[in-house]
C-alpha cells in the first residue's frame, strides 16, 4: 500500500494516545495513508479540562510527527467537519473508538448515518471502559442500579481485549486537508500556572505516572484515603482523556498480583458503574436519579457558594480541598467527598451547583464520574450514600490528615497552628493563635455554619422529604462503600 490509496480518517476524541488505541492500530495495520484528526466542537468543556486538552493534543501531535504523521485539528460542528474532511481528502473509511456520553453518542449516530450514505466505511472500536453498558444486565434484564452485583458480574465476565501496540510508522496522505491552528487550543490564563507545575498532560506523562503505580499500590488500601500523602495513582485525568488505556492498565495490574490490586480494580469498576448509569439514565448530570429528591428544598445562597468555591468556609479540610482544586485542577477523592457533603448537607446547596464548579475546575472532569459521585454524596443517586451520612469536616480532617500536613500545604495562613487545633482553629488558645499569626475572622474565616447544627438541619430536611425516600435509601445496598474500612 502507498500514498495513492484512499486515506483512512481516524477520529480521536477522549483517546489521546498511540498505545493500545484500537482505532489507530487497526487503521495503521491496513498500510493505507491515515489522517488522525480531532474536532473541537464542545462548547461546554470546563476551563481546567480545556487546559489539559490543549496540552494533551500538542503532545499527541508531537508523537504523531515522530511517526511521519500529524494531528489535524478542525473547529465547528462535528458532522460538518467529518464530512468535509472526507471530501477534501478523498477518504473512504472512518475509524473511531466508541464513546458513551449522551451528546457524543448522538453526534456519532448522525456521523455514521451521513458517512455511510456517502459510501464511507465505518469501523467502530471498543472504547476506554471495561464494558459496554448494554452488555451487562441484571437477572431481570434491567440495567444495574447497585454497585456490588454490577462489579461482581463485570469482574467475572471481563476479558481484556487483545493489545493494540503503538504503530512504529504511519503513512501520510499525498495531500493533507486544511486544519485549524492547534496551538490556539492551548489555555494560557494565569490560573493555569499551578496546573502546569503539577501535571504533564499526554501519553508520556501518563506512562510516567504509571511507572509509580506499584509503589502506590503497596499500601493502597489505607493510603488511598490520606490526602496528606500521595497514596493514589493520580491517573484520573490521564484516564479521562484516554492517554492511557483502561484495558492496558487492567492487563498490567493483573500481571503484578499486588495485594492491593483488587481494591484498585474495584475503583476502576466504579468508573464503569457511573458510565453504566449515565448511559441508561442520560439525565444523570441534571436530574436527581431518585426523583423523590426533587422535593428537596435546596437553598440559594450565592455568598456561601462563593465562600465554598474559594475555600473560605472556615473548615480547614474543606478549604484546603477547594484551594487544591483551584490551584491544581485536582482534588483527593476523600476530600472531594468531604467538600461535596459540606456543600450539600451543611450548606443545603444544590449538588448541581457543586457539580458545575467541579466540572469547570477539574482536569479530570468526566460527565459520568462527576454526576455519579455528586449524586452519590447527595444521596439522590443510584447506590448512594445513605441520607443520614453527613461527613464531619473536623473528625474527617483529624482522621485522614492527622498531622494537618495537607491543610498546612493549602492554607499557609494556618501553617503555624499546633496540630491539635489545625482542623478546628477555634480550639487554639489565644496565645497559640497569636504565635501562629492567626486572627480568626480576619486572616482566616470563622466557620460559615456550625456543623453540629447544620447536620441536624440536614437530617430534619431529609427526613421531611418523606419516609418513602428515606426508606428506599435505607434499604439500598450501600455495602460496597459502607462496609469499606476506609469509608468514614
Ligand atoms: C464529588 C465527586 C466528584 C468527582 N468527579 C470526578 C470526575 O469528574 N472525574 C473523575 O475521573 N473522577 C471523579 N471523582 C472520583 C474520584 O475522586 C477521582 O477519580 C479520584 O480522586 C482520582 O484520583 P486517582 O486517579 O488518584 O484515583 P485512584 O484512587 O488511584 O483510583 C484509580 C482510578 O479509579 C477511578 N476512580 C477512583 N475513585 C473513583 C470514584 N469514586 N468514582 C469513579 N471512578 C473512580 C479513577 O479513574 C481513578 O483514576 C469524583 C468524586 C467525587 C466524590
Amino acid at each position: 500500500m502507498n500514498r495513492t490509496h484512499p486515506p483512512i480518517l481516524i477520529w480521536l476524541r477522549r483517546d489521546l494516545r498511540l498505545d493500545d488505541n484500537p482505532a489507530i492500530f487497526h487503521a495503521a495495520k491496513t498500510g493505507r495513508p491515515v489522517i488522525p484528526f480531532f474536532v473541537d466542537d464542545d462548547k461546554h468543556l470546563g476551563g481546567a479540562a480545556r487546559w489539559w486538552r490543549g496540552r494533551s493534543l500538542l503532545a499527541l501531535d508531537s508523537a504523531l510527527r515522530s511517526l511521519g504523521s500529524h494531528l489535524v485539528v478542525r473547529r465547528g460542528d462535528a458532522l460538518d467537519q467529518v464530512m468535509s474532511l472526507a471530501q477534501e481528502s478523498g477518504a473512504t473509511a472512518l475509524h473511531f473508538n466508541r464513546r458513551l456520553e449522551p451528546r457524543g453518542l448522538a453526534i456519532d449516530a448522525k456521523v455514521v448515518t451521513a458517512a455511510r450514505a456517502a459510501g464511507i466505511e465505518i469501523v467502530e472500536h471498543h472504547g476506554n471502559r471495561l464494558h459496554d453498558p448494554w452488555t451487562l444486565k441484571t437477572l431481570k434484564g434491567d440495567p444495574f442500579r447497585v454497585f456490588t452485583p454490577f462489579w461482581r458480574r463485570l469482574a467475572e465476565s471481563y476479558q481484556p481485549p487483545a493489545p493494540c501496540p503503538a504503530p512504529t510508522a504511519l503513512t501520510a496522505p499525498s495531500t493533507w486537508p486544511g486544519a485549524s491552528d492547534l496551538a490556539a487550543l492551548e489555555e494560557h490564563a494565569p490560573w493555569t500556572a499551578g496546573m502546569t507545575t503539577q501535571w504533564r498532560p499526554g501519553e508520556a506523562g501518563a506512562q510516567a505516572m504509571l511507572q509509580r503505580l506499584p509503589e502506590k499500590l503497596a499500601d493502597y488500601g489505607t493510603a488511598r484515603d490520606r490526602p496528606d500523602i500521595e497514596g493514589t495513582s493520580r491517573l484520573s485525568p490521564h484516564l479521562a482523556w484516554g492517554e492511557i488505556s483502561v484495558h492496558a492498565l487492567w492487563r498490567q495490574l493483573s500481571q503484578e498480583g499486588s495485594p492491593s490490586q483488587n481494591g484498585y480494580l474495584r475503583e476502576l469498576g466504579w468508573r464503569d458503574f457511573n458510565s453504566h448509569l449515565l448511559y441508561h439514565f442520560p439525565r444523570l448530570p441534571v436530574d436527581n436519579w431518585n426523583r423523590q429528591f426533587d422535593a428537596f428544598p435546596y437553598r440559594s445562597a450565592p455568598t456561601q457558594l462563593a465562600a465554598w468555591q474559594k475555600g473560605l468556609t472556615g473548615y480547614p479540610i474543606v478549604d484546603a480541598g477547594m484551594r487544591e482544586l483551584w490551584t491544581t485542577g485536582w482534588m483527593h477523592n476523600r476530600v472531594r467527598m468531604i467538600t461535596a457533603s459540606f456543600l450539600i448537607k451543611d450548606l443545603l446547596l444544590d449538588w448541581r451547583d457543586g457539580e458545575k464548579w467541579f466540572w469547570d475546575t477539574l482536569v479530570d472532569a468526566d460527565l459520568a464520574q462527576n454526576a455519579g459521585n455528586w449524586q452519590w454524596v447527595a444521596g439522590s443517586g443510584a447506590d448512594a450514600a445513605p441520607y443520614f451520612r453527613v461527613f464531619n469536616p473536623i473528625t474527617q480532617g483529624i482522621k485522614f490528615d492527622p498531622e494537618g500536613t495537607y491543610v498546612r500545604r493549602w492554607l499557609p495562613e494556618l501553617a503555624k497552628l499546633p496540630t491539635h487545633a489545625i482542623h478546628e482553629p477555634s480550639t487554639a488558645s489565644l496565645s497559640e493563635l497569636s504565635a501562629a499569626h492567626v486572627s480568626l475572622g480576619r486572616s482566616y474565616p470563622l466557620p460559615l455554619v456550625d456543623h453540629a447544627k447544620a447536620r441536624l438541619r440536614a437530617l430534619a430536611t431529609l427526613k421531611a422529604l418523606g419516609t418513602a425516600a428515606a426508606a428506599e435509601l435505607a434499604t439500598t445496598d450501600v455495602s460496597s462503600r459502607q462496609n469499606s474500612p476506609n469509608l468514614i
